[in-house]
Formats: structure tokens, C-alpha cells, sequence
């Protein structure tokens, strides 16, 4: 018989205790110091508990505005013995042994690597043991929920930008990026590429959750295909996370908007395109021209359908450094749609618990990756219950809590939709049908920073093309 022990009980638990002693020196040297690391690392990413202890206790000594010194540190977690030596006297040593405290940022790196690094290998060994002791029964949920764990890790690089900041540096944050937007330096995130939407909006700015909501055959595709493709053209990178159509079809609609010329008395529709078998020379030809340009956007599909919200966010930091690497930005990511993302499986079927986990984990990729995310929402039946059907907030409240997570919601209505699915048409229907078809109405419904309200656009449903009604 082999008795040899697991290779893993040999593992060491990775640790930077140097780093430790020697940050908490430079602390009880320079209280400032602890503003410049707590950043980067949290009480809980010390590996020695006594260190985690005093670290504990001099941001709560700071937090309320106190001096940090070693004698108030050692009265507040108590002069125990820590094994021939008392806290006092640990205290003492690293006050004497403290070095310089200009690496202090460095030693505050050192332990969250190590942390992430003991979260890494616990996590490996919880997922050995599981499997060998057999209760992993479904190895798909199992790695969800492993993927769960793994993505603390993989957001630790991040962990700086997502803490906390003064509200004089958050302020100057702000002047800073509305000078450089003034002298047109940088965009204040991706436009709309529609003037009304834009000017009523700021655009689809970093670390936004913006909720497009409609009922079915609305248009919600048509009109994030439309602003995907917008945004990309004017140089911002998207990631479209496609969960309900493969990229061909993302395809087809894409080179029938780009082609799409409202002088064309017969503009291609997506579905001349799928069909294939009536396409004229002309069409062929405007298709490849569009191609050539489609080619060229920093556009990239994400077609795999039954992806969680951790699985989304993994890929869209992958995208991020893939576009890095190509010199671009990513700046929105669009999830088609909501309703599509697989659920972790924690909530058991409890859908509105199931939707509140997703939309806050959206909301926290978005400040992550410091990108805006455009969620396509399906809308309960109870708009269909009104005799006004145009979307109104209440619409989701079925929907977890999009409605408090979400900075900015729009709603879409087509009127020229529910007269078409009329079961008998009358002379006044086909009037206000031909008034309508072309028409897409957006309502602001939320605007955490500006104003509600309408815009009437332009569109060719059948061709994905949506723009500014007044160029037509
Ligand atoms: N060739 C066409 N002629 C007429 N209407 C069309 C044509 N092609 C598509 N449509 C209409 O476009 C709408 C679908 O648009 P889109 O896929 O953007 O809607 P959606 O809100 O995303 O819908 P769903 O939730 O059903 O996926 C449907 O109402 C469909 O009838």
C-alpha cells in the first residue's frame, strides 16, 4: 500500500512575515504611513494573528482620529504573552528593527500577494479533497462555485482602485477629468453616438450599470447592437457578451446596419442576409464594404451562451488585457441579456435573489474594470396588463434590485410593434402605423446624475439601424 501523504500537507502556507513586521514598524514610526497601504492590504491578509491584531487596531485608532503609538496598541489588544515575549515587547522590537518607511507600499504588496496566495492553495486543496472524498456530485456547479473563490484572487490585483479615497483626492479625481474632458483630452466615457441621447446623458460613462429594459420584440437587441457598434466607432472598446444569439447572427445584424442607407428603397434587413438566396451582386458588394469597416471596430463577441456573472466578469478582465495589448480601451461591455445570465446556484430558484446577486455584481465589475456596462433587460408582463404599454419603472420590480443597482434605466417602446401583432386592424391603425414604423421611443426612466425623459429615434428594425430622428 502507498502511504505516502498528500504532496499538498508539504506545502508551506505561503507568508511574508518580514513584510509584516516590517510594515507595522514603519507604522509605529510615521502614523501617515498606514493611509498609503490600507488600500492595499486589510487587516485579514496578515498571516500572523497577533500582526493582523495590532494592524486591526491602528486603523481603528486612526479612523477615529487618534495617535498610533505602540503603548496604546499594546493597552487596546491586551499585553498577553506571545511565547516568551509579550506584546509590549514585540511592539518595542519592531519600533527598534524598523527600517525605512518608503517601502512601506512594498511590504503592504508583499502580504496581500502572500494572502491571495494562501486563498489560492486553500481553495486548490478544498477542491482535492472534495473530489477525493467524493461529494463533488455536479461538476459543473462545484466549478461555479469554485470560480466563486478563485475570483477574489483573480480581482486582487484591483483591490487599489476599489478602496477607499479621501474626498479631497475624490474631488480633485473630478477636476482633473473634467479639465482634461474640457480641453479634449480624454472622452467622459463612450457616447451614445446619438446626439439627443448623448446631450440628455453624459454617454455611457466608467463604472455606470445601465439598464436597457423592454418587453420582448421591443427592440432592446436592435438598439444595443446599435450603441454597441456606435461606441466602437468612435474608438472605445466593447465587449458584447451575446448569451441568447451566436456571433453570426450578432453578424448579419451588424453588416445590415452598417450598410443601411435611409436613401436605399429596399436597405438590406438581416434576414435578406441569414436567407442569403435573393441577394443581388449590389448587395454583395455593400455587404463586403461593410465587412472591410466592421473589421476594423474594436468590437469582440462573447457567443457562449449559459455563462455565470463570475465567468462574464473573468472573460471581460481577459478582454480588457487582450485590447490593452492591441493599444485599445475597454470601455463598455453589453450583456444580452439579463435574464440569460446562469444563476450560481446559491439561491436554489429564488429569482429575485438569484437577479439581486447578478445586477451587484455587475455594478461592482463595471467600478472594477472602470467600464460601463449596458444590461439588456426583459421586462415582466405587466406592462402587456396597461393600456399604455410604454415601460415604466415599476416594470421592475420582478427583476431583484436592477432597479436600485442600476444608474441609469431606459426603457423602449414601439408602438408600431403592438399595431402590427393587432388582431384586427382598423383604417386608423394603418395611419398610425405608417406614422410609427420607423419610430423607437427611448424613456430615461433613472438618471442618477441628470434628467428623465424621451427621445424619439429613428429605426429600421429589420436592418438594425437606429439613429437621431431629426437626420431622416
Ligand atoms: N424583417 C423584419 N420585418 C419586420 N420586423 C422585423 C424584421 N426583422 C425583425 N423584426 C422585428 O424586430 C423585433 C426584434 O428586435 P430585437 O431582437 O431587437 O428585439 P428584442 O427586444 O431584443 O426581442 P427579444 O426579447 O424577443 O429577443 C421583433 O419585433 C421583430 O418582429
Amino acid at each position: 500500500m502507498n502511504m505516502r501523504p498528500e504532496p499538498a500537507e508539504f506545502i508551506e502556507q505561503p507568508h511574508a512575515l518580514s513584510a509584516e513586521q516590517g510594515l507595522l514598524g514603519a507604522i509605529l514610526h510615521n502614523s501617515d504611513v498606514i493611509d498609503r497601504v490600507r488600500g492595499i492590504v486589510d487587516p485579514e491578509d496578515f498571516h500572523e494573528q497577533v500582526n493582523a491584531a495590532i494592524f486591526r487596531t491602528m486603523c481603528e485608532r486612526r479612523d477615529a482620529g487618534e495617535n498610533i503609538d505602540g503603548r496604546l496598541v499594546r493597552i487596546a489588544i491586551g499585553d498577553q504573552d506571545l511565547g516568551g515575549i509579550t506584546v509590549g515587547e514585540y511592539l518595542a522590537r519592531l519600533y527598534a528593527h524598523a527600517t525605512t518607511v518608503s517601502n512601506a507600499p512594498d511590504y503592504a504588496r508583499a502580504i496581500r500577494h502572500a494572502a491571495m496566495m494562501r486563498k489560492l492553495l486553500a481553495a486548490a486543496r478544498d477542491a482535492v479533497a472534495a473530489m477525493s472524498s467524493g461529494a463533488v456530485q455536479d461538476p459543473s456547479r462545484y466549478a461555479a462555485q469554485m470560480i466563486e473563490e478563485l475570483d477574489v484572487v483573480a480581482t486582487s490585483g484591483t483591490h487599489e482602485s476599489l478602496k477607499r479615497v479621501s474626498l479631497g483626492s475624490a474631488s480633485q479625481q473630478a477636476i482633473d477629468a473634467a479639465l482634461a474632458a474640457r480641453e479634449g483630452r480624454i472622452d467622459r466615457g463612450a457616447p451614445y453616438g446619438i446626439p439627443s441621447l448623448d446631450r440628455m446623458t453624459l454617454g455611457m460613462r466608467p463604472g455606470q450599470m445601465i439598464v436597457l429594459a423592454g418587453r420582448p420584440g421591443m427592440g432592446k437587441t436592435t438598439v444595443g447592437v446599435a450603441l454597441a457598434l456606435n461606441a466602437a466607432k468612435a474608438g472605445h472598446g466593447v465587449y458584447f457578451v451575446s448569451l441568447e444569439m451566436v456571433a453570426q447572427e450578432l453578424g448579419e445584424r451588424a453588416l445590415a446596419a452598417m450598410s443601411f442607407s435611409p436613401r436605399d428603397k429596399q436597405p438590406l434587413s438581416y434576414r435578406d442576409i441569414a436567407k442569403g438566396k435573393d441577394l443581388t451582386d449590389a448587395d454583395v458588394w455593400a455587404m463586403q464594404d461593410a465587412q472591410k469597416r466592421l473589421a476594423k471596430l474594436p468590437l469582440t463577441i462573447e457567443q457562449q451562451s449559459g455563462l455565470t456573472i463570475s465567468q462574464i466578469a473573468a472573460r471581460a478582465r481577459q478582454e480588457r488585457a487582450s485590447m490593452e495589448r492591441k493599444g485599445q480601451r475597454l470601455s463598455v461591455i453589453v450583456i444580452d441579456h439579463l435574464g440569460l445570465v446562469k444563476p450560481t446556484g446559491r439561491y436554489s430558484g429564488n429569482r429575485v435573489q438569484e437577479l439581486t446577486e447578478i445586477t451587484g455584481a455587475i455594478k461592482v465589475l463595471a467600478k472594477e474594470l472602470n467600464v460601463a456596462v449596458l444590461v439588456l433587460s426583459q421586462l415582466s408582463r405587466e406592462a402587456e396588463k396597461r393600456d399604455d404599454k410604454r415601460p415604466v419603472l415599476s416594470d421592475l420590480r420582478d427583476s431583484g434590485s436592477t432597479e436600485q443597482d442600476a444608474d441609469m434605466v431606459m426603457g423602449l417602446f414601439r408602438e408600431a410593434y403592438y399595431l402590427e401583432h393587432k388582431s384586427s386592424q382598423t383604417p386608423e391603425d394603418a395611419m398610425k402605423l405608417e406614422a410609427c414604423k420607423d419610430i423607437i421611443e427611448v424613456e430615461v426612466l433613472k438618471q442618477r446624475q441628470g434628467p428623465t425623459g424621451r427621445v424619439n429615434l429613428f429605426c429600421a428594425i429589420h436592418c438594425n439601424a437606429v439613429s437621431e430622428l431629426s437626420e431622416y
